[in-house]
């Protein structure tokens, strides 16, 4: 059981989004904007599907890593905190998915 969370991955983005491009990957992403760090975004959305649909467990660990590391930089990016995410998430929790879908004006 890992004690790393989301909200310790959150607080490196941050922090690395400050540093030289030349040094960070997070620095290089964020100099170059939103358009590159949301394609890089939906290329490991892609890579996670494929592992996801070929077994590929162990890949499928390492693409979904990928894929959370790089939902947070689009975040930070966007300057949307990772707790507003998580409030939207709780307040999901009321009704079940289904539940959710069947309520919409436009389903
Ligand atoms: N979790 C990650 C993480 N996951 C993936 N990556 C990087 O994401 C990049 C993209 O990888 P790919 O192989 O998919 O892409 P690529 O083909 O090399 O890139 P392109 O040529 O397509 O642009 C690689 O450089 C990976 O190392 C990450 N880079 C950083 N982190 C975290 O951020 C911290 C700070 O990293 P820096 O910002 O680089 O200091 C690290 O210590 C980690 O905790």
């Amino acid at each position: 059981m890992s004690d790393f969370s989301l909200k310790d991955l959150e607080e490196i983005v941050a922090r690395r989004a400050a540093a030289s491009p030349e040094e960070s990957w997070t620095a290089k992403l964020v100099a170059a904007g939103q358009p590159k760090a949301a394609k890089k975004l939906g290329e490991e959305a892609v890579e996670t599907v494929m592992a996801a649909v070929t077994h590929d467990h162990d890949n499928l660990v390492y693409e979904s890593a990928d894929l959370l590391y790089h939902l947070m930089v689009v975040l930070k990016i966007a300057d949307i905190p990772l707790d507003t995410v998580m409030q939207e998430l709780e307040r999901r929790t009321t009704q079940s998915g289904l539940a959710e879908k069947a309520g919409r004006k436009n389903p």
